[in-house]
């Protein structure tokens, strides 16, 4: 591989996994070999993006939580009122919703900054619960998330990078959803995977003609050369 390599910002549903959500395992062999940092961000509760660094054997430099949790360097912020977020779901809950991950909710169970549900939710419920709370619901094509308005991943990717010391126009990132909007705004080059939504497709600096891994392994063997 090229040492020009430059430095990624990937998302993970969608990105480097399949359509249920299975991690591609050509993401592992990929990442764990690129010679540039590579910044997961996601919509994930803290742990999952920490944990699939350390099996890969890569830096962890993360963006959690759509942005509510940043770890760089083994530094670590939050933003986001995870308080108003329980208030929401408290509130949802109390109205007949149901956040719908099972009895043991490890969805939530590790989330510091906002509140995740199951797209088999009352959408518009949970969405009318949330404006009363002055509190966003964005839908990435794997959950709802109830979360503090202003909070975003390329928010975050951005303190990353102070942290980092990096540019964070030096980055390409590969996203696909409403979530890595504001990554692409960022990053120096983006990319949406083709089945990324509108949203992200309208943000991307380019659409790619492959689905998930497909895609984001294009990019990658494109930007290494
Ligand atoms: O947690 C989600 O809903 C989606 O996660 P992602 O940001 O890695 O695609
Ligand atoms: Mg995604």
């Amino acid at each position: 591989m090229d040492t020009d390599a430059p430095p990624l910002v990937l998302d993970i549903d969608g990105t480097l996994t399949d359509d249920p959500g299975r991690l591609d395992p050509r993401a592992c062999e990929a990442l764990s070999a690129w010679e540039a940092p590579v910044v997961l961000a996601t919509g994930k509760a803290f742990p999952y993006p920490v944990s699939l660094c350390h099996y890969l054997g890569i830096e962890k430099n993360v963006v959690a939580e759509n942005g509510g949790v940043v770890l760089a360097d083994g530094e670590v912020t939050y933003t986001g009122d995870r308080e108003r977020a329980q208030a929401v779901a408290d509130e949802f809950a109390e109205r007949g919703g149901e956040l719908g991950w099972g009895s043991f909710d490890d969805i939530n169970y590790w989330r510091e900054t906002e509140i995740a549900v199951e797209r088999t939710a009352d959408e518009e419920l949970l969405r009318a619960v949330a404006t009363e709370y002055e509190m966003e619901v964005i839908d990435t094509g794997y959950a709802y998330h109830v979360k503090t308005p202003g909070v975003e991943k390329g928010v975050g990717f951005e303190r990353l990078c102070e942290t980092l010391e990096m540019d964070p126009e030096a980055f390409v990132a590969v996203g696909d959803s409403i979530n890595d909007v504001s990554t692409f705004g960022v990053a120096g080059r983006s990319y949406a995977v083709a089945n990324a939504d509108e949203a992200a497709r309208s943000a991307a600096d380019e659409v790619l003609e492959e689905s998930y891994m497909d895609g984001t392994l294009s990019v990658l063997s494109r930007i290494r050369a």
